[in-house]
């Protein structure tokens, strides 16, 4: 760069900083000399410092001083106001930049603190780019600094600085103690225990830069953001169209933590390693990193390459470093399996220190409750009281607003137009954030609402919908890019006044003693924001556009709804102008907001880590929340379409089991059943506030004669010839390579051999064959993975069961789809009192009709309320509609 009036004084600040002088210099320099790099050079190099030596050569950016714990370098210590950035800003950044650059100056002089230079010069990189005539950017030995004894007060120190927090979790500690040990680690903690704070603290502590690998720009802004908030400065880089500034600023450390997503880091290992070299490079921290595992559920390919961080930030392939640069891996679910593959694929150390909390939220209050989750007929059954919650409890069920969807045609063109005046809305606005005041949101929804009806009329003179949209309905965490901006500063503001935005006391430590879970029993839900994640697109637009007519404040969020109308959704949550957000996965990992009161999902995810993960999003402020997993219990949820490996495919089917499961459980605590499979032991009987615990468990009963003439069919059909029931083998008369005797096939033949269950529920039996596999007695006997057991054949303990006659008796709870198909269905409670009356012919024939006429009126009722809803719901139909549409 030459020397111009052109210059703007933060490009000159820039390159004096990668040239290594000191930032209180650069700025003292350019306010006496004006902005020319020239100039300030000389005027850096020789002016005195107070105790007469130039700055140049000054005892701070001597060679014999070396960076030192606690001591920050880079712009922490502000006062009064900060140049901190917002996503608009960066939109603008250049313009932004340039215009506030003579005011701002004495404003960053005085936000800006020191840059610690720590070499000496004759250690600097032989090969270094800059001038000889100036200090060289300090070479750090990338080795952590010396540890006094008195980190962890340092530590506790800047916390409460900078987060206004008394003192450090242990787990933190732990986490700390490896990193200062320069050891990895692999933090595995509760959704919003913390764990941010295991790698912002050693970027404070160190005075070196911490590079953080996040899967979201979503994410990665969030943090950033909060972090300027609590005077760090920090950037991201996301995967798209990089500014050059920022990413150039960030290469020569000029903020404290930089937030990369895993695609940027691998394009940057050149500048990391200059960046690790000169300023140095404390700890890479890889958040969210169950996306490294094909066993996880949210694979990412890319973070899977990230072993490329050990391999270029070690000794053996950087001279100048003593020690590799630690790193440290961070996930509030992960399995051992994924845990094993996380360690092997990111090739971290043998020594990896594995830090582990409890993925105990005690203050979730889980339930599952049944629902077809798949009309707007359901929709107002299920959110009734949500409706009643935030619409001022308006009645239910009364006469909707005539903006309700009442078809799916109709859902479908109004969500591409929501998606369309979204973009034109957010378009218009005025680029700044601002908090929009219920009644100007509500005039601005109402503005939309029209618009939306507007163009749905529109629509319908012959807008088609193309097919490539209604295949692909599902959302994947495939891609980071899920806001309009691809990159972004913030520099820190004075903590200070932030604490008090940020008040501690507000945040509840989780209570972990049992009386105190029982104060939560009692305590009424608080006002707060809540999240209803759906399985596909369409669904999010068409159940918040279901709120809406109820006056309610939602928006959709997925990831083909454009970036701006993202970015605006994101916004108004934080800023709680929403109340409810209806959304994909794409909405919600790392989220930390404090007061999501509710998570629902609407329809089965697909594993419960996903689950466990987005449920997290709730009661971050230690308040009683709520988690409500809606699913149709009488169906067996199925995988949603990906490209997975055949072995892949498996164990998604194992994961999409394990869901299953969880949510036709009647018998244990759901909190354990979660921390459990997360493989970690639950210490407490029971949470107390789910709904298992709450309700109590359905009553102990003895299906010893069913489980026995379950097993007697089984092993019948699969070719042995047992005598004790008149079972037909009738695998004699089908061949014996086609022959697979399916639960169906189980169910038919016990309906048809005993008449007391003549008439018995598919439903039943599935859910009895699901405990008997559970217990172990059967298991599948088809070699492909089936999220229900499909092809039920004899284990050696079932043998064993099947032999010991029906002395033994068989104790179990009916689980979710036995009760459901009790409750609807009849009016018996088992099946011992079910088999009375039907021995008397004319009990069995009004039972008989009542229950055809019940099968007819609901079959009348259903066809009626989703028909064109059920033929849009299958790719099928949706091309039929489309078809028809066309002709
Ligand atoms: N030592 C502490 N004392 C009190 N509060 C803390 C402490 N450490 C972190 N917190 C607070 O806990 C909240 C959650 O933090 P954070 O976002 O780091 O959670 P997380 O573990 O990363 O969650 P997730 O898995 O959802 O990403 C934040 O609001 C944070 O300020
Ligand atoms: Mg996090």
């Amino acid at each position: 760069m030459t020397d111009g009036d052109n210059v703007s004084s933060d490009q000159v600040i820039a390159e004096l900083v990668e040239m290594g002088f000191e930032f209180s210099a650069i700025l003292e320099a350019i306010e006496a000399v004006g902005p020319s790099k020239n100039n300030a050079v000389e005027y850096i190099l020789n002016r005195p410092c107070e105790d007469g030596k130039a700055l140049s050569s000054s005892p701070r950016c001597s060679a014999n001083s070396r960076i030192t714990l606690g001591k920050r370098p880079m712009h922490s210590s502000l006062s009064g106001q900060a140049r901190q950035s917002r996503i608009t800003d960066h939109l603008q950044h250049s313009g932004i930049f340039k215009e506030r650059k003579t005011n701002d100056l004495s404003v960053a002089s005085a936000s800006r603190s020191k840059v610690v230079r720590s070499v000496k010069e004759e250690e600097a990189p032989s090969a270094s780019k800059y001038p000889s005539e100036v200090p060289m950017f300090p070479v750090c030995k990338t080795q952590q600094p010396e540890v006094g004894s008195d980190w962890e007060q340092r530590a506790n120190n800047l916390l409460h600085k900078h987060f206004g927090y008394s003192s450090m979790k242990d787990f933190q500690k732990e986490a700390l103690n490896a990193w200062i040990a320069n050891n990895d680690s692999l933090v595995l903690a509760a959704t919003g225990s913390g764990k941010s704070l295991c790698f912002q603290i050693p970027a404070l502590l160190s005075g070196k830069v911490v590079v953080v690998i996040s899967p979201l720009i979503s994410l990665m802004h969030d943090q950033c953001l909060k972090l300027a908030r609590h005077g760090i400065s920090a950037c991201f880089l996301g995967s798209g169209q990089p500014d050059s500034t920022v990413e150039k600023k960030a290469m020569n450390g000029i903020y404290e933590i930089v937030y990369v997503c895993p695609e940027t880091v691998l394009r940057l290992i050149k500048p990391l390693q200059t960046l690790a070299e000169n300023r140095g490079i404390a700890l890479f921290a890889i958040d969210e990193v169950h996306c490294v595992s094909k066993w996880g559920h949210d694979f990412r390919p890319d973070y899977r390459r990230l072993s490329v961080l050990r391999k270029n930030f070690c000794t053996s392939r950087l001279k100048f470093l003593k020690l590799n640069i630690p790193l440290m891996a961070l996930t509030a679910t992960a399995t051992f399996r994924v845990q094993d593959d996380i360690l092997e694929s990111l090739c971290m150390s043998k020594e990896t220190k594995i830090v582990f909390t409890s993925f105990y939220r005690p203050n979730l209050r889980f339930s599952v409750k049944h629902s077809q989750t798949s009309s707007p007929s359901s929709y107002e059954k299920d959110f009734c009281e949500l409706i009643e919650t935030y619409a001022n409890k308006r009645t239910c069920g009364k006469k909707k607003h005539d903006m309700v969807a009442t078809n799916a045609e109709d859902a479908y063109e109004t969500s591409s137009n929501s998606a369309n005046c979204s973009t034109s809305d957010t378009e218009n606005r005025s680029p700044s954030y601002e908090c929009i005041s219920g009644a100007s949101y509500r005039d601005r929804r109402n503005h939309e609402i029209t618009s939306m009806k507007r163009n749905t009329l529109n629509a319908c003179n012959g807008r088609q919908l193309s097919v490539e949209y209604l295949e692909d309905d599902f959302d994947s965490l495939q891609y980071v890019n899920d806001l309009d901006v691809s990159c972004g500063e913030f520099f820190g503001r004075s903590p200070v006044n932030e604490c008090a935005i940020y008040d501690p006391s507000t945040v509840v430590n989780p209570p972990t003693k049992s009386e105190e879970r029982l104060q939560l029993l009692h305590c009424p839900l608080e006002q707060g924001p809540t999240i209803i994640y759906v399985p596909t697109r369409k669904e999010t637009l068409s159940i918040a556009k279901f709120l809406q007519g109820y006056g309610i404040r939602a928006d959709a969020y997925n990831a083909k709804l454009p970036k701006s109308h993202l970015r605006r959704v994101h916004m108004e949550f934080h800023e709680n102008a929403l109340q409810v957000v209806v959304a994909t996965i794409a909405f919600g990992m790392g989220i930390d907001k404090l007061n999501v009161r509710r998570i629902i999902h609407y329809g089965w995810p697909q594993s419960l880590e996903a689950y466990y993960q987005e449920a997290g999003r709730a009661g971050r402020d230690g308040k009683l929340a709520d988690c409500i997993l809606y699913a149709n219990l009488s169906k067996v949820p199925t995988l949603l379409p990906s490209q997975r490996s055949e072995e892949q495919t498996k164990h998604a089917y194992q994961m999409l089991a394990d869901c299953f499961r969880y949510g036709m459980n009647t018998s244990h605590c759901r909190s354990k059943i979660l921390v459990e499979y997360f493989g970690e032991e639950f210490y407490h009987e029971k949470c107390l506030l789910c709904d298992i615990c709450i309700n109590g468990s359905p009553e102990l009963q003895n299906l010893r004669v069913e489980v026995d003439i379950f097993l007697q069919v089984v092993a019948a059909q699969d070719g042995h010839n047992l005598d004790s029931y008149e079972v037909v083998n009738y695998r004699d008369a089908v061949s014996r390579s086609i022959w697979r005797p399916n639960i169906r096939m189980v169910v038919g033949k016990i309906r048809e051999q005993f008449p007391k269950y003549a008439t018995s529920d598919q439903l039943w039996w599935r859910g009895l064959a699901r405990i008997l596999e559970g217990k172990g007695y059967i298991k599948e006997g088809d070699d492909k993975a089936n999220v229900q057991i499909k092809y039920p054949s004899l284990t050696k303990e079932g043998w064993e069961l099947l032999r010991s006659g029906m002395d033994q008796s068989f104790f179990t709870h009916p689980e979710a789809d036995m009760l459901l198909s009790m409750n609807t269905e009849k009016s018996y409670s088992s099946f011992s009192e079910w088999g009375k009356g039907w021995a008397d012919p004319e009990i069995r024939c009004q039972r008989l009709e009542r229950r055809r006429a019940d099968r007819k009126t609901r079959k009348a009722r259903n066809r009626k309320a989703t028909k064109s809803f059920q033929n849009l719901n299958t790719v099928r139909g949706r091309l039929a509609a489309k078809l028809s549409k066309a002709n």
